[in-house]
């Protein structure tokens, strides 16, 4: 029988301005991972999760992850793990998400302050980390206060494992989730992650996999420090005259890798595969519309879609070292280093990968004769999940879409990173779903990142249809 969840939805109306609350308190904490003086910040956001979380009565634990790998001075940001309901008739599902965000600054063209949440006309709730992923995990907390007020009884036992280091190669937490899967989380039945976008703004959608990061610097030195290009200019070899070189042997204007090697590891496409494409609600105006612009690769949607799920992909994110301000600084910078990431798919071995980076930048680097210093190195690495979607969480999470939204979820892939859904699957032996909340134009990771007040509220709704109907779903694989 379906679950009456009219008194539920009802409650998530009733409280949403102040759910909308609880996302601006977050949102106003820099949780970004990848900034040095910002850890304070992922701590502090830690602690407004567990401290929320304690008031909506779960039994939270802050656990350390000790140093970080290659900065021993800063401590890891605490795992978060909690616990609500512990009763055996129960399933009992595994949340995760994070709390941290990518970088952001006014000064990168932000319209609004991005560490305050700004909602406009139309409903749009701009600040960083609002869909990417503070919105969706607070989703979670909003779905057990809505159930408390509405007097309805919380249909599973739900475990929380909110981590502060997403942004930044999930570092220290493998390990972590392998030690505990046996222990703190050795109840679950199933996973749920929600930390994805829907394909564009209408339809939800069920993700069962994900490509995989590789990230990289290569970095180019030469003189002690950095010089007047009118006094040493023509005199001394530049690395960044080296660097733009090297990083533009990387990938064509089309997308194309041109490491050599790369492009055989690609699993090959089945004639099955290829029908998944055509039925799927997605259309190049959704692609312009998330875009902003129409500089688009591929003409038509299926060889879109095939190139953000399943083929992997080569963009350079920056250059640290180099000059960027406006203005016209005449200095020939002494050390740059490139920041590049591939996407990775089945079937690429993470270390054959950086084995024909290594190989390809040495030998391009050996064509240019040049004086200087090259040094090529692996940041982070998180590997590409596909998953199978005929599993009962599925179900569930589909007749929670169509109760909230009316309409049957896409199955669709991510073209995007979570590096521990793999870890949770392997370590737990249990299925994992992923169900994002946000939407295709939500520009995360970009300047004005937003979750509307929609998707926010409506996916608070979801997340908590999902865990009645997974309640009640019968056992299938
Ligand atoms: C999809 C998820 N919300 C996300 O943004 N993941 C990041 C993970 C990552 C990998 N390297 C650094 N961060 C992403 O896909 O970029
Ligand atoms: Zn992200
Ligand atoms: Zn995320």
């Amino acid at each position: 029988m379906a679950p009456n969840l009219e008194p539920f939805f009802k409650q998530v109306d009733t409280l949403s301005e102040s759910f909308i609350e609880r996302l601006r308190k977050a949102v106003a904490i820099p949780s970004i991972s990848a900034e040095d003086d910002r850890r304070k910040d992922v701590v502090r956001m830690g602690q407004f999760l567990a401290s929320e979380l304690e008031s909506l009565g779960a039994e939270v634990q802050q656990r350390p992850l000790g140093k970080q790998p290659g900065k021993e001075h800063l401590e890891l940001p605490p795992v978060v793990i909690a616990r609500y309901g512990s009763d055996v008739n129960k399933r009992t599902i595994l949340v995760y998400g994070h709390y941290d965000v990518q970088p952001a600054g006014i000064e990168d063209g932000w319209a609004t302050d991005p560490f305050k949440l700004t909602v406009d006309e139309k409903g749009r709730m701009y600040g960083r980390g609002s869909t990417d992923d503070k919105g969706p995990v607070l989703g979670w907390l909003n779905a057990i206060e809505a159930h408390q007020k509405a007097g309805v009884d919380f249909p599973v036992n739900l475990l929380c494992c909110f981590e502060g280091m997403e942004e930044y190669g999930s570092e220290g937490l493998d390990d972590f989730i392998n030690d505990e899967a046996q222990k703190f989380f050795k109840d679950a039945d199933a996973v749920c992650i929600s930390d994805n976008y829907w394909l564009g703004t209408e339809k939800p959608c069920l993700t069962y996999g994900l490509r995989g990061c590789n990230y990289y610097s290569v970095a180019v030195s030469g003189p002690g420090q950095d010089l007047h290009s009118g006094v040493f200019g023509g005199t001394a070899q530049e690395p960044m005259t080296d660097l733009v070189r090297l990083l533009s042997t990387l990938v064509n204007t089309d997308g194309q890798i041109l490491i050599p090697g790369i492009n055989d590891l690609v699993a090959p496409i089945t004639e099955e595969e290829k029908k998944l494409y055509a039925p799927i609600s997605f259309t190049m105006a959704n692609l312009h519309e998330s875009l902003g612009s129409k500089t688009t690769i591929h003409p038509d949607k299926e060889r879109t879609l095939m190139a953000r799920w399943r083929f992997p992909s080569l963009s350079i994110h920056g250059i640290e070292g180099a000059f960027s301000a406006p203005g016209a600084k005449t200095v020939i910078p002494a050390k740059v280093t490139g920041k590049f990431s591939i996407r990775t798919v089945p079937d690429m071995d993470s270390a054959t990968v950086t084995d024909l980076v290594h190989r390809h930048l040495t030998s391009e680097f050996a064509k240019l004769a040049s004086k200087n210093t090259l040094d090529v190195s692996l940041q982070h690495d998180g590997k590409w999940w596909v998953a199978s979607p005929r599993h009962w969480n599925f179900s569930a999470a589909a007749k929670a879409v169509k109760e909230v939204f009316g309409v049957e979820p896409d199955m669709t892939r991510e073209g995007g990173s979570i590096p521990v859904t793999i870890t949770f699957e392997q370590a737990t032996g249990k299925n994992v779903l992923l169900l994002p909340m946000g939407s295709s134009t939500d520009a995360a990771h970009s300047i004005n990142e937003k979750l509307d007040r929609r998707n926010y509220i409506e996916g608070t709704k979801l997340l908590g249809a999902y865990l009645h109907y997974v309640a009640e779903e019968p056992m299938s694989e």
